[in-house]
C-alpha cells in the first residue's frame, strides 16, 4: 500500500500503480525556499482549498512559474491541522469524480499548517512573522461564511468582537480580530503591502473582509492600540488590497465511497475525520471537473501568474456581476433549496434530488423563472447555460456524493445572499414586484418548516450545524404537524420581519404573508411538503 508520505519524486512506481499523478517537484526544497520566501497563506484549508487552491499553485509550481508553497492556516479548528495536514507532511489526494472514473493526484504544495489564535500564541506568532515578510503576496480565505461574522442577528456586536475591539490584538479571540491583527504586524514591519482575497461564497466578499477588518482596526485605533496611520494603510488598495472573487467548484464533504476506492486502488491513508467542530475531512479530498474561479485583479505587492492555471483576472465589475450570477442567482439558490426540501423529504443525496420531478421543476421555476431575469450578464459566463448545465450535468452526476444535509449547514447565513439579494432587485426594479414571487417564498416557508426540525413524515432529524440554529428553532418548536390553531404569524414574524437575515423586512416588501400561507399548507399533515411543492410547480410554474 502505498503511503502518501512515501517518496514520490524518487519512487513514483507505487503511486503511478495506485493511479495517482505526482507533483514535478522536490517537497522539501519548496519547504526551505517558502520559509524564507513565503508568498501564499490561505486561511481554512478545508474541502475546497484541498480540492481547488492548492492545485493552482501545484500546476504554477510544476511548470516553474512559481517558487513558493502555500502555508495554511486554521484560527478555528485545531484538529484540521493536526489530523490531517501535520501527520501527513501537509500532503493530501485531491480526487476530481470524472464520468468515467476518478482523477487523482498528490497535492504537495502545502509547505506548512499552523493553527493559531489568543489559545495557541506559537502559532499565531509563527503566523505574524510570516505577515512581516516582504515577499508575501497574498493571502487567500475559504472559512465559511461564520467566519466573518462581529455582529449578531440583531445587528449587535457580538461579544467576541466587542472583547476585539477593546483589547490588546494579541489577545483577539474573533476570526477577523487574528486577521486584523496579522495585518497590523504587517504593517509596523514597514507597511508592507498585500491582497487579502475571500474566495467564501457571498457576492462582494472581498468587500465584507475589508469592512470587518476595519471594523476591528476602528476600535483598536479609539482604544489605543494602533495609530491612526494604521487606518490609512488598510484603506489604500496600493497597499493592502481586498479583491472580490467568485468561485465555484462542487466539492462535497469526503465520501466513503471514494474513500473505500483509494484503499482498494492501493492508498493507505485514506480515513475521514469528523472534528468536534463539525469539520469532515480527510487526507483526500473529492470534487467535479467544472470549475471556475474569477479573481478582482488588485495585487499591490504582485501576484503568482494564476492566469497560467486557469484562473480568470478582470476588474472589480467582472467579478461582481459573475458572483451574482453564480452565488445569488444561478447555483446557490438552487443548492440551498434542495438542502432545505432534501433535509425534510429524507433525501441523502442531491444527485437523487435533481432527478425528482417535482424539485426538478421547483428548481427550474426558480432559476430561469425568477432569479434569471434580474441578473446581469457577466459576458465571460452565459448564465442561462451555466443554469442549464448545473441542472442537467452538473446537480444529477451520480459520482458526486453531495449531500442536502451538507449545504443546509449554516443556512442562516446565506438566505439574505441566495434570495435576499434577488428579492432586492424585484423591490429596485419599478417594473417588477416582489409580491409576484411564488417560489422564493415557498422556499423561505420551507426553510422556517425545516427550523421546526421535523421532517415531512413527521419525524425528529438532527438539522445541519447553524449559529442561529437555537435561537430560530426556539421560535418555531411549539408549531406541530396537523395543528391548525398554531398561530403562525405570531412566531414567524420573528423570523421574517428579520432585516439581517434577509437585508428586508419581508412583510413591508409583500413576501411576509406570502411566506407563512405556504408555511401553514405545509404543516397540515405529513407528507403536506410534498404536497405543498407538487401543487405550486403544477398550478404556479411555468418549466
Ligand atoms: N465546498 C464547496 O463546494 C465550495 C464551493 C465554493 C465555495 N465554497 C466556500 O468555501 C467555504 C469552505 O468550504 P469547504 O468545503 O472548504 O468547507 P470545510 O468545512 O471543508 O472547511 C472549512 C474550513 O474553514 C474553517 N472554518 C470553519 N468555520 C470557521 C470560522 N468560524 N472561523 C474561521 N475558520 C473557520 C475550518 O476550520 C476549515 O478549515 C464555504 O463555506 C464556501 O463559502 C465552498
Ligand atoms: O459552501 P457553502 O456552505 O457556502 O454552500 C454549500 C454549497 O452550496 C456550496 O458549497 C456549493 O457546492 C458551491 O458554491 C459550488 O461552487
Amino acid at each position: 500500500m502505498v503511503k502518501l508520505t512515501d517518496d514520490y519524486l524518487n519512487n513514483p512506481t507505487p503511486f503511478e500503480e495506485a493511479g495517482v499523478r505526482v507533483p514535478k517537484y522536490a517537497q522539501d526544497k519548496l519547504i526551505e525556499h517558502t520559509n524564507e520566501n513565503p508568498v501564499w497563506v490561505h486561511f481554512g484549508g478545508g474541502n475546497l482549498f484541498r480540492c481547488f487552491h492548492s492545485v493552482i499553485a501545484q500546476d504554477l509550481i510544476n511548470k516553474g512559474e512559481l517558487d513558493s508553497g502555500i502555508i495554511v492556516a486554521d484560527t478555528y479548528d485545531d484538529e484540521v491541522i493536526n489530523e490531517v495536514y501535520k501527520p501527513y507532511s501537509n500532503r493530501f489526494l485531491s480526487v476530481v469524480m470524472k464520468n468515467d472514473g476518478l482523477d487523482k493526484e498528490l497535492v504537495a504544495s502545502v509547505t506548512d499548517s499552523v493553527y493559531a489564535n489568543s489559545k495557541n500564541k506559537a502559532g499565531l506568532e509563527k503566523l505574524k512573522d510570516i505577515f512581516k515578510k516582504p515577499t508575501l503576496q497574498l493571502a487567500t480565505f475559504s472559512i465559511t461564511e461564520k467566519g466573518y461574522v462581529l455582529k449578531d442577528m440583531n445587528d449587535n456586536l457580538t461579544k467576541g468582537a466587542e472583547h476585539d475591539l477593546s483589547s490588546d490584538p494579541d489577545s483577539a479571540i474573533t476570526n477577523m480580530g487574528i486577521i486584523a491583527n496579522l495585518l497590523l504586524s504587517r504593517y509596523k514591519a514597514g507597511k508592507l503591502p498585500i491582497a487579502m482575497v475571500s474566495t467564501d461564497n457571498f457576492s462582494q466578499n472581498g468587500k465584507r473582509l475589508e469592512e470587518a477588518v476595519q471594523l476591528i482596526a476602528n476600535g483598536w485605533v479609539k482604544n489605543g492600540f494602533a495609530d491612526q496611520g494604521f487606518l490609512e494603510y488598510l484603506s489604500d488598495p496600493k497597499q493592502v488590497s481586498f479583491p472580490w472573487s467568485m468561485i465555484d467548484r462542487i466539492t462535497p464533504n469526503p465520501s466513503e465511497k471514494v474513500s473505500k476506492e483509494l484503499v482498494e486502488d492501493g492508498i493507505k491513508d485514506a480515513a475521514i475525520v469528523h472534528t468536534d467542530k463539525h469539520t469532515n475531512i480527510a487526507p483526500f479530498g473529492n470534487t467535479e471537473e467544472t470549475h471556475y474561479l474569477v479573481i478582482e485583479d488588485s495585487f499591490p505587492n504582485g501576484r503568482p501568474k494564476l492566469e497560467d492555471a486557469g484562473v480568470f483576472m478582470t476588474d472589480r465589475e467582472t467579478v461582481n456581476d459573475a458572483d451574482q450570477m453564480k452565488v445569488t442567482a444561478c447555483l446557490n439558490p438552487l443548492h440551498t433549496s434542495l438542502a432545505i426540501f432534501g433535509c425534510l423529504l429524507d433525501f441523502h443525496s442531491i444527485a437523487d434530488e435533481a432527478v425528482d420531478d417535482d424539485l426538478l421543476k421547483m428548481i427550474k421555476n426558480l432559476g430561469y423563472g425568477e432569479d434569471l431575469p434580474v441578473v446581469k450578464d457577466p459576458k465571460i459566463i452565459n448564465p442561462k447555460e451555466f443554469i442549464s448545465t448545473l441542472i442537467t450535468k452538473r446537480l444529477p452526476n451520480k459520482n458526486i456524493p453531495d449531500t442536502p444535509q451538507r449545504i443546509a449547514s449554516d443556512t442562516s447565513q446565506k438566505v439574505g445572499i441566495r434570495y435576499g439579494v434577488t428579492i432586492q432587485h424585484y423591490v429596485d426594479n419599478l417594473k417588477l414586484d416582489p409580491a409576484n414571487l411564488e417560489f422564493i417564498p415557498m422556499i423561505i416557508a420551507g426553510w422556517c418548516r425545516y427550523l421546526m426540525a421535523i421532517d415531512d413524515n413527521g419525524n425528529v432529524f438532527t438539522p445541519s450545524p447553524d449559529p442561529l440554529y437555537d435561537q430560530l428553532h426556539e421560535y418555531v418548536k411549539d408549531i406541530k404537524i396537523g395543528d391548525s390553531e398554531s398561530d403562525v404569524h405570531e412566531k414567524l414574524q420573528l423570523i421574517l420581519s428579520n432585516k439581517s437575515i434577509f437585508g428586508n423586512d419581508l412583510y413591508e416588501i409583500g413576501l411576509g404573508n406570502k411566506i407563512e400561507d405556504y408555511f401553514k399548507q405545509m404543516i397540515t399533515k405529513p407528507g403536506a411538503v410534498r404536497e405543498t411543492i407538487h401543487q405550486t410547480v403544477e398550478e404556479k410554474g411555468k418549466y
